[in-house]
């Protein structure tokens, strides 16, 4: 078994990133800039926007956290999208969910610029990406397809079964790994109301996870030999940490690592992925590459 590293891998692309800034910014070009937008005090929202502000210095890009308490009107909201929408020093934005339950996360996703939304999650760039249009590729897929090609783990061809649909990660990446281009793989999407689940991962290649049930897949549902991608981080109380807290994925890992070939940590696997995908989209809305 191999242990993918997701952290020293997005920390090898953070370095690329940042040479490349660097060279911009001598050229006289514009520092990239990433705003997160952030609603409340939950403390897994909390940590990934801690780390985007870090990931944001090592890359050499400014950014900037913009917080509003969980009261926060809705109309509010959509002032603030409005006002960077039309900000020219800003490149790309993200309002980081989940949103309270008084705000329509659509009506908000609807309302950025597609061309600033590096979240990928705006409908222009969720339709152009499925028509293997260029477009921003929402960050936890984009991160898994980098994750896989710098293995030089094969997808072409392989069976592909991803757990869960939702539209940040099972979706698009049913997507994107049934594409030529990207991962050229046959796929099938299982959710909680599928029948045959089992089955299906004990024929899968490949098996991501992106369900948010700590140790769901078990050794048993495992083929020897299989790619086991892990994108769960569910917080569980652990009395022997100091936060009181752990990060567990949606895999079994000691069992199934076992078994496979290729495997994910949590943490230390897609989610530092995850994080610095969002700064090659950043990068692109600041070059421009995609949309004028
Ligand atoms: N608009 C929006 N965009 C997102 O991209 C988005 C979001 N909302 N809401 C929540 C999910 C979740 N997500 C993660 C990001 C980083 C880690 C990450 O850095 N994880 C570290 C550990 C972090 C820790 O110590 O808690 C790791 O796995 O090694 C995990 C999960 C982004 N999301």
């Amino acid at each position: 078994m191999q242990l993918i590293d997701g952290k020293a891998t997005a920390a090898a692309i953070k370095e690329q990133i940042a040479q490349e800034v660097a060279q911009i910014v001598a050229a006289g070009g514009k520092q990239p800039h990433l705003v997160a937008v952030l609603v409340g005090h939950d403390g897994g929202s909390e940590t990934y926007v801690k780390n985007k502000v870090l990931a944001c210095e090592k890359c050499g890009f400014k950014s900037t956290l913009i917080r509003f308490e969980e009261d926060v009107t809705e109309e509010e909201l959509l002032q603030c999208v409005d006002k960077l929408n039309k900000d020219a020093d800003v490149d790309g934005f993200i309002v980081q969910l989940p949103l309270p339950k008084h705000i329509d996360e659509q009506k908000i996703t609807m309302a950025i610029d597609y061309r600033k939304d590096v979240d990928g999650f705006h409908p222009v760039n969720v339709g152009r990406m499925s028509l293997g249009m260029p477009s921003f590729i929402s960050a936890t897929p984009l991160g898994i397809l980098t994750l896989l090609q710098h293995y030089q783990i094969e997808t072409s061809g392989k069976k592909c079964v991803i757990l869960g649909r939702s539209n940040i990660v099972g979706k698009p990446m049913a997507q994107l790994m049934m594409q030529k281009q990207y991962g050229d793989a046959t796929v099938t999407v299982c959710h909680s109301h599928s029948k045959n689940l089992k089955e299906e991962c004990r024929e899968a290649d490949i098996i991501i996870a992106a369900i948010g049930k700590p140790d769901f897949v078990t050794a048993d549902m495992v083929k020897p030999g299989a790619v086991v991608i892990d994108v769960g981080t569910t917080r569980v109380p652990d009395a022997t940490r100091k936060s009181g807290f752990r990060l567990n994925g949606d895999v079994k890992f000691d069992e199934v690592a076992e078994k496979c070939s290729f495997i994910t940590p949590v943490p230390g696997g897609v989610g530092p992925m995850t994080i610095c995908s969002l700064m090659k989209n950043t990068l692109a809305a600041g070059k421009k590459e995609i949309y004028d």
